[in-house]
């Protein structure tokens, strides 16, 4: 009878799981057939009958001694755990949930993060046991003190997330150019099945106002994907930046690696702005590093040689922990990324966003409005089409759109600020009060604080008579603290002109339009000028507002009842002369009216000071007889009012001027 040759099982190839029962009763069969084997013995005999590797023996009797069990190691390797199949935007928009939360005076629990998520239609559907799983990935905690239990992000997160807006503020304030960066994918199943399902409920207002969109799907459906980089500013994207490839798989940057990231990263340097800031996310392509820095996984040996290579020699007396904390006290000076050495030559500082905090990144705004772009419009689902569609849309977003979506991020960044103050007092709070872990936070520090963030300082309204020294005051007091305040945006109906740009110098708008707007009763205040509208809208206030600027109005007594009946809540201070005879030496002295122009003003005046001086009018009346005297007052005023109750206290108590 001829004996079938043994089929050996290929080396590397998984064995599936009746396999592995198979070779387990062989080797159970060996074993009782003969006492005096050892099991060395057994294993090679099973091996060798089999035609499978020892080790593989020796594999699945741990496996049957330890689990009680065989299983099919294909499985454990296929499929991937939901948390996985969560994508970067899902992991930004639950961190956005949990933020939302304690934005709205509520302690975040799972079941709450949970309910917010399976309401908005942009988040992948999980279970709650993936949530629970997916909070501490993304850098969330449970601290547990006095058997209470308070959602809270990790201190590294948190410290990682100030530094990085820290230094961001400080460079706006140096007027860098600030350039961000980000990699996208697009599949070419891409479609957009509905309106709305590239926008993200946190933010769907202010998204529909500005027609921003901060989610775009990934591609789930099968075929080639398109993975794009690109990098861009206030000023549009940067010539030449962009990067496609195209890949065989729908997976997120599969074919991004260092090399190829660097390669392009120094062709695009030389068209940044010398002394400019790049932002980018901590993806590990971003952040190669120049030479690898020994870790406890080196052997004493490979240390010691890298210790050497640097001028540092030690003996072989030394302990590995001896040696490593050597490498620690000089890594710093070897521990860097090679994108931020390249950009040193041209002075460009690299600054690294905290993990998954797409909204502090424009471009994700950016790529939202090309991935809808590509959505509408893919009908013959081919690459090359894609690809069209896709240098289409990155036409259409020009240098407005761009300077929108930065400003969305201006925005973000202050509401994170804030939400930090926030949160740190939510912990003490939620440890120092007692109450329940579903329970409304009720202290009036908090409420103040929240209201803080969502609304930003109260507006002030500096109102005179024209000559009363409000432009004086307030040079004055931009000089002082040129960060504090801010200016809002007028409308006009008049055509734009050379150099000047829509949402910067003005916001742009036609006679139709504005005249609805008004009867809407949207603007403070009008004005005509050689035939054209002017006006401040209540929304540019709030713009300026929600950057955590006090927005100054210069306006007459007009515009100061219109602006009462908003609920802008605004301080409200009245600028006197001394009198009217000094305002006309004033007025004279400036020499900047004709004589016929002086006469009007002063006698508008009279009716203004009448006006002023009716009690409930204004919070403060300033006599501006001494010019140091009168600033004093209004900054004395001002910190009170505006610093001290920077949260914008809009209580019943507070908007009312005394009678
Ligand atoms: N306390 C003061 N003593 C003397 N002169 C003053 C004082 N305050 C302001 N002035 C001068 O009065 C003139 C008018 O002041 P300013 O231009 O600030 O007025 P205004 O209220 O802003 O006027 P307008 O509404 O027309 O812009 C300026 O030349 C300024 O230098």
């Amino acid at each position: 009878m001829d004996t079938s040759p043994i089929r050996k099982n290929k080396s590397g190839s998984i064995i599936p799981v009746e396999e592995r029962k198979v070779i387990y009763n062989v080797f159970k069969y060996f074993k009782l057939s003969d006492f005096n084997m050892t099991v060395e013995s057994i294993v090679i005999k099973t091996a060798s009958a089999c035609g499978v590797s020892e080790n593989t023996v020796y594999k699945i009797i741990k496996e049957k001694k330890v689990t009680k069990t065989l299983k099919s190691p294909v499985k454990k390797r296929v499929r991937p755990s939901t948390v996985d199949k969560l994508d970067e935007l899902d992991k930004c928009a639950i961190r956005a949930k949990v933020h939302s939360l304690y934005l709205n005076n509520d302690y975040p629990t799972l079941d709450k993060i949970m309910t917010l998520c399976e309401a908005d239609e942009d988040i992948s559907t999980f279970k709650r046991t993936t949530l629970h799983k997916i909070l501490p990935e993304i850098g969330f905690d449970f601290n547990k003190r006095n058997n209470r239990s308070l959602l809270v992000e990790r201190e590294d997160i948190v410290l990682w997330r100030r530094k990085y807006l820290r230094q961001i503020t400080k460079y706006r304030k140096e007027n860098k150019t600030i350039y961000f960066l980000d990699e996208t994918w697009v599949n070419t199943g891409h479609v957009k099945t509905k309106a709305g399902t590239d926008s993200n409920t946190d933010n769907s207002r202010h998204t529909s106002q500005k027609s921003l969109s901060t989610r775009a799907r990934a591609p789930t459906g099968k075929g080639k994907s398109l993975i794009i980089l690109h990098i861009g500013s206030d000023k549009g994207f940067v010539q030449d930046g962009l990067l496609v490839l195209e890949s065989k798989s729908t997976k997120d940057n599969e074919e991004m690696d260092g090399e190829r990231f660097l390669k392009w990263f120094k062709n695009i340097i030389p068209r940044l702005e010398p002394g400019s800031v790049v932002v980018m996310d901590n993806a590990p392509y971003h952040s190669v590093k120049e030479e690898k820095i020994p870790t406890t996984a080196w052997n004493r040996q490979q240390i010691i040689d890298w210790l050497q290579s640097k001028g540092i020699f030690l003996d072989t007396s030394y302990l590995k922990k001896e040696l490593l904390y050597e490498v620690d006290t000089v890594a710093p000076q070897y521990n860097k990324c090679l994108v931020d050495e390249t950009a040193k030559d041209r002075d460009i500082k690299i600054l690294r966003l905290p993990p998954y905090h797409c909204k502090l990144n424009p471009i994700k705004l950016v790529w939202a409005q090309i991935k809808n772009y590509i959505g509408v419009n893919n009908s013959t689902f081919e690459i090359s089409d894609v690809k069209k569609l896709l240098y289409d849309a990155i036409t259409l977003i020009d240098a407005n759109r761009w300077k929108e979506c930065c400003d969305h991020t201006i925005l973000e960044e202050n509401i994170m600020w804030n939400l930090d103050d926030v949160m740190e007092l939510a912990e003490q709070n939620s440890f120092a009060i007692n109450t329940n872990a579903d329970s409304i936070f009720t202290t009036n520090i908090l409420r103040n604080l929240t209201r803080m963030v969502q609304k930003g300082p109260r507006p002030l309204v500096l109102c005179g008579p024209s000559g009363s020294g409000k432009s004086t005051l307030l040079k004055r007091l931009l000089k002082e603290f040129p960060d504090k305040f801010g200016f809002s945006v007028s409308h006009t109906t008049r055509a734009p002109r050379p150099g000047e740009k829509g949402g910067v110098h003005y916001h742009f708008t036609n006679i139709d339009d504005m005249t609805k707007a008004v009867k809407r009763g949207e603007f403070i205040e009008t004005a005509t000028f050689s035939g054209n509208l002017y006006g401040t809208s209540k929304q540019a206030v709030d713009d300026v507002r929600r950057t955590g600027k006090i927005c100054v109005l210069d306006i007459d007594i007009e515009g100061v009842k219109q602006v009462t009946t908003t609920d802008l809540n605004p301080l409200l201070v009245f600028v006197m002369p001394p009198s009217i005879e000094e305002l006309e030496r004033r007025l004279r002295a400036r020499n900047t009216e004709q004589e016929d122009a002086v006469q009007k003003r002063l006698d508008t005046a009279k009716k203004e000071i009448t006006f002023g001086q009716e009690p409930g009018n204004f919070h403060i009346i300033i006599l501006n007889d001494n010019l140091n005297k009168a600033y004093s007052e209004l900054r004395e005023f001002i910190s009170k009012n505006v610093e001290d109750k920077e949260q914008g206290d809009t209580s019943e108590e507070s908007n009312k001027v005394e009678k």
